[in-house]
């Protein structure tokens, strides 16, 4: 689904990213992890196209996506949850969902009511300002947005940070059924450990911008866990 090439990228003169080849495998629940400040957000931003790559190729399937603008590769069916959320607080719930139809050809509203399906508290929640919800809800918006324009890859960044224990199994089950029912593949950075077994199918690890171990979410040993997790 994803593959990346001889990444590497710098802000300004500090190298972040060294040579990271990368891949999602198509159908997979993929978790990228790694310490603080290793680079996972860095590697997501250069999937979106929001931060530019000095050398290496990003490939979407066939497609070679590394010059393709950020606005493009959400209509090329990558949707992307960023840490933070980054929903609009003073905008309602409805109009924030809304914001993800843009990338769609026709109107959105049976996507719209899909998503209302899937976050029942959204639809309830309609008219209420983004900003008055809880973490958890704003999460939801944050994911629903992304996902009203049918994306093939969803990408998200910490998606559990700073949220109530239920919530985050609600989210985990989620992708699980997402992944299962629709097929969508998922890339998800995440630094709980318990999170990370239950709901992926695969792991890779960064240190120090470098990708240091992947695999088989099975493998991911407690030596692996010590050595490039443990804080
Ligand atoms: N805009 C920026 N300008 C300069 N350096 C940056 C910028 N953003 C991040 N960095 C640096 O790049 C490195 C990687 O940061 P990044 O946010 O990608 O790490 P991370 O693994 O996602 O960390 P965290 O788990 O804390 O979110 C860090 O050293 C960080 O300080």
């Amino acid at each position: 689904m994803l593959t990346l090439k001889g990444i590497n990228q710098f802000y300004g003169g500090s190298h972040t990213l060294w040579d990271v080849d990368f891949e999602v495998p198509t159908g997979s629940i993929t978790c990228l992890m790694g310490r603080n400040g290793m680079g996972k957000t860095t590697l997501l931003k250069c999937v979106m196209g929001l931060l530019s790559v000095s050398t290496g190729s990003i490939h979407l399937d066939e497609k070679d996506i590394t010059a393709i603008a950020a606005d493009r590769r959400a209509s090329l069916g990558v949707g992307y949850v960023p840490q933070g959320r980054e929903i609009f607080g003073q905008l309602s719930v409805e109009e924030n969902l809304r914001l993800g139809q843009y990338v769609r050809k026709d109107n959105g509203a049976e996507a719209l009511e899909r998503v209302y399906q899937t976050f029942p508290v959204l639809k309830q929640m309609a008219r209420r300002r983004g900003g008055d919800l809880s973490g958890g809800q704003q999460q939801q918006l944050a994911i629903g947005r992304a996902l009203i324009f049918d994306p093939k890859l969803l990408i998200l960044d910490e998606p559990c940070e700073g949220i109530q224990p239920n919530i985050v199994a609600e989210i985990g089950d989620l992708l699980i059924r997402l992944n299962k029912d629709t097929g969508l593949t998922v890339l998800l950075v995440e630094q709980k450990l318990p999170f990370a077994r239950r709901v992926a199918s695969e792991f890779r690890i960064l240190d120090k911008g470098r990708l240091v171990a992947g695999g088989d979410i099975g493998e991911l040993s407690d030596t692996l866990v010590e050595r490039h997790l443990s804080v």
